[in-house]
C-alpha cells in the first residue's frame, strides 16, 4: 500500500526511520514533510497526511509529533479519519483489526526508533477484521461522525 507520511520539527529526527521501516516492510512512502528541525505547527503537516487518505493518494497515514497527542487530535477532526496515538504493538494491530484505524500518530518525544518501527509494522500488518461486533461499532462511529 501506499502510506502518507507527514511531521512537525519535533517529529523530524523520527521520520527518516520510520520511511525506511515502511519501505522494508514492501510499502510505498509519500513524504510530506516537514523536512528540517525548524519549529512548524503540527496540524499544517496533520493536515497535507490526512487529505492524502481521503484523497486516495495513500490508503494510511503515519504522523509524528513531540507527544503524539497533537496530531491526533488533528487527525481526528477530518471526517474519513480514523487516528490513534499507539506507544505500544498491541494497540497498534488492535486499533486497525477492531475500530479501523487509517492514521497512525506516534510521539517521537516519547519513545524510541527501534519500538515506534515494531509499531509501524504491527500496524501495516494488520487489517480490518470486519467481524460483525467491530463493524456495527465502527458504524457507530461513522454516525457520530455524519452528526456533525
Ligand atoms: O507534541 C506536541 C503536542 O501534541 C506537538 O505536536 C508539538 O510537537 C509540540 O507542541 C512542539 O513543541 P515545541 O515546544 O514547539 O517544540
Amino acid at each position: 500500500m501506499r502510506v502518507a507520511i507527514s511531521c512537525d520539527h519535533a517529529g523530524f529526527l523520527l521520520k527518516d526511520e520510520i520511511i525506511a521501516a515502511v519501505r522494508a516492510a514492501g510499502h510505498e512512502v509519500l513524504d510530506l514533510g516537514t523536512n528540517s528541525t525548524e519549529a512548524v505547527d503540527y496540524p499544517d503537516f496533520t493536515r497535507k497526511a490526512c487529505q492524502a487518505v481521503i484523497g486516495g493518494e495513500a490508503q494510511r497515514a503515519i504522523v509524528i509529533c513531540g507527544s503524539g497527542v497533537g496530531a491526533s487530535i488533528a487527525a481526528n477532526k477530518f471526517k474519513g479519519i480514523y487516528a490513534g496515538l499507539c506507544h505500544d504493538t498491541y494497540s497498534a494491530h488492535q486499533g486497525v483489526e477492531h475500530d479501523n484505524m487509517n492514521v497512525l500518530c506516534l510521539g517521537s518525544r516519547i519513545i524510541g526508533a527501534e519500538l515506534a518501527k515494531e509499531i509501524v509494522r504491527a500496524f501495516l500488518s494488520a487489517s480490518f477484521s470486519g467481524e460483525e461486533r467491530h463493524a456495527r461499532r465502527f458504524g457507530k462511529i461513522q454516525t457520530i461522525e455524519k452528526e456533525n
